[in-house]
């Protein structure tokens, strides 16, 4: 299911950070915490100290005090500011070790979320929004982190500069808090526009395709040879263009925030110093405490300022954080019903009054769908493009759930089984064929070295016609297939690689077998053997083919023609030749293509 909005105050947020730095990392936060409290009491070492030297060179002049004071000075501050980089440096490395953490999370939920989010652009809109909290250092779980901790030691450290000041008059402290309070309105405005601006853009998701279809061999023939690596760059600049162009507005707000903030600094710093000169001409203050007041004054200001900017930024980061939240909370699936044992096979499937569109696409692809697969039967789905034969197969293997009706094993809804148990029962080869980069063993097996059966393996790559082709290979079936992982890698033809897909289908020796036309790169009679040579390998068990070819399938016991998602036709291969309709025809068209081959059973029919 699609996550809903996670919401949480800025509370919740910072706990939640702070106990996820804490859970994998203790360090981080001690060494954040240390540093906190250094860089709070650096000024004040910075403040005290000329203090006491300009009053000492104004006053009694001791040689030994004096020179006791600058050494005291910069022992102190050089002690600090060593100590504060060094633990800044290993603090920040054990941060990154909390967000690569976060980040293993993140690809674990897309790779474990439901199918269908993987199709849906708003689940892929939250996975981008989650990535780029865990990626920038701006925003988000380490904007968060690091800006929690700079207030903390703004907080410490306005308190010291309280303690100074304060001794002017509180009316001067009001004065620097009410100027300073004007900057955070802009600087809070200029946030929030930035969190709009991105939030409601779809460019890094864009840019995000370009760039890896760019950089994927996979596309790159058609690319090429279609002349269409042009038009990629193109595109690939307009997003890019279109991404500095929102950036260009988001400085532009900063910078306006910059510029009143300046104009306000000037106008409260020119008063307060005028005020101390006046104290120091009426004698009311010494040189040091000029020095002292000036400086508090300054640092006094600059910390509030950044303060308040944490403070705006704190609560910004809290969307990001909701985001990261509701992206990472893990998925419960809607286990239904009481998670019932899967029944001891042979299996009887049925689709009863099974209604289903895409989300978001406003159209059924079935409406009361009904049939039934008998035990043992091996039954093929025909039809043209789009009649709907990959979206059943999708609803059968639970990748999505009907909207209406129910599919149901033995008589049971699919859903009542846990979904790991029902797809234990699955041997699948879809269309699409994604060759791993890992060896032929591993990619047969989908297990790692060392768990495997090789012998097994073997078997399973003999069976599917494979057995000559490892036998040429130099690690046999431990040789790594592409060049990613291995430069020894190979690569296989498109047939190899489909033929590979059936090895994987025979290794995991599911009780429910499903082949949806991974035949496509084979020739029409490779295509007949392969499937039929397939079809006893697996015995007696329940299994649904789907080809467009239709001499590929006629040999299964019945053949079900699909139309508009609606089963048009059905009946054994001879039956429907017999009843003359839809089938018949489609079969007579494409065996005028085989007429005069080899094998007669492609003739057409007198
Ligand atoms: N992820 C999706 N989102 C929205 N609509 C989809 C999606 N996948 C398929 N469809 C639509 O559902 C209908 C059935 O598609 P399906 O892929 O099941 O057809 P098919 O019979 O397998 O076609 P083909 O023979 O071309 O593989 C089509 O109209 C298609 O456009």
């Amino acid at each position: 299911m699609l996550k809903t909005s996670f919401q949480s105050s800025t509370g919740s947020s910072i706990r939640y950070v702070l106990s996820t730095a804490w859970i994998h990392s203790k360090l981080s936060v001690n060494y954040y915490s240390i540093v906190t409290l250094l860089t709070a009491l650096q000024p004040f070492i910075l403040l005290l100290f000329p203090k006491l030297i300009l009053d000492e060179l104004m006053g009694q002049q001791r040689p030994l005090r004096f020179i006791l004071l600058i050494a005291l000075m910069f022992v102190l501050s050089s002690t600090i500011g060593f100590l504060t980089a060094y633990l800044q440096n290993i603090g920040q490395t054990q941060l990154m070790k909390v967000v690569f953490r976060q980040l293993h999370a993140h690809t674990a939920q897309n790779l474990n979320a439901d199918f269908k989010n993987t199709e849906d652009p708003v689940f892929l809109n939250q996975m981008e929004q989650a990535k780029r909290s865990l990626q920038s250092v701006e925003n988000g779980f380490q904007g968060l982190f690091h800006t929690l901790f700079s207030l903390l030691g703004g907080i410490i450290a306005l308190s010291g500069y309280f303690t100074v000041i304060s001794r002017l008059g509180m009316w001067i402290i009001l004065f620097l808090i009410g100027s300073v309070a004007g900057s955070y309105f802009f600087s809070l405005r200029a946030k929030k526009y930035e969190y709009e601006q991105e939030r409601q853009s779809v460019l890094d998701r864009e840019k995000r395709y370009y760039s890896d279809v760019m950089q994927d061999f996979a596309y790159g023939k058609e690319i090429r040879i279609y002349s269409f690596n042009e038009h990629f760059v193109s595109l690939f600049q307009a997003v890019t263009d279109k991404r500095r162009t929102l950036q260009y507005n988001i400085s532009k707000r900063y910078f306006q925030s910059d510029v009143l903030d300046v104009i306000i600094r000037f106008a409260r710093e020119g008063s307060v110093y005028s005020y101390l000169a006046y104290l120091y001409v009426h004698h009311r203050i010494t040189v040091g405490d000029f020095a002292m007041y000036t400086g508090a004054v300054a640092g006094f200001s600059s910390v509030l300022r950044g303060t308040i900017k944490d403070i705006a930024h704190l609560r910004t980061q809290n969307l990001y954080i909701q985001e990261l939240r509701s992206f990472l909370e893990p998925t419960k699936r809607e286990e239904k019903g009481d998670r019932l044992p899967i029944p001891s096979g042979p299996y009887t499937i049925e689709f009863k009054n099974v209604s289903f569109g895409y989300p978001n696409s406003g159209r059924l692809v079935f409406e009361n769908l009904s049939f039934i697969i008998p035990a043992h039967q091996r039954l093929a789905i025909v039809g043209h493009n789009g009649a709907g034969k990959t979206t059943l197969i999708k609803l059968l293997c639970r990748l999505y759930e009907p909207d209406s009706g129910e599919i149901t094993l033995n008589g049971i809804n699919i859903q009542r089984f846990s979904q790991s148990a029902y797809w234990d029962l699955w041997s699948t080869v879809f269309q699409e064929i994604r060759v791993l980069a890992f060896t032929v063993a591993e990619n047969v097996s989908l297990q790692e070295n060392g768990e495997f059966n090789a012998g097994k393996v073997h078997n399973c790559l003999e069976m599917a016609g494979l057995g000559p082709k490892i036998s040429t290979l130099k690690y046999g079936i431990n040789t790594h297939l592409q060049k990613f992982l291995d430069d020894e890698g190979v690569e296989w033809s498109g047939g190899e690689n489909q033929r590979m897909m059936l090895a994987r289908a025979l290794y995991k020796n599911g009780d429910l077998i499903v082949l949806d036309e991974p035949t496509a790169a084979v020739d029409p009679l490779a295509e007949f053997s392969l499937y039929k040579s397939f079809d006893e390998m697996i015995g007696d068990r329940t299994a649904l083919y789907i080809s467009h070819r239709l001499s590929s399938t006629r040999f299964c016991d019945q053949i079900l023609l699909m139309e508009r998602g609606e089963t048009a036709e059905r009946g054994t291969h001879k039956e429907l030749l017999e009843r003359n309709g839809k089938y018949a025809q489609m079969f007579q068209v494409q065996a005028q293509y085989y007429k005069g081959s080899e094998n007669k059973e492609y003739e057409p029919i007198p």
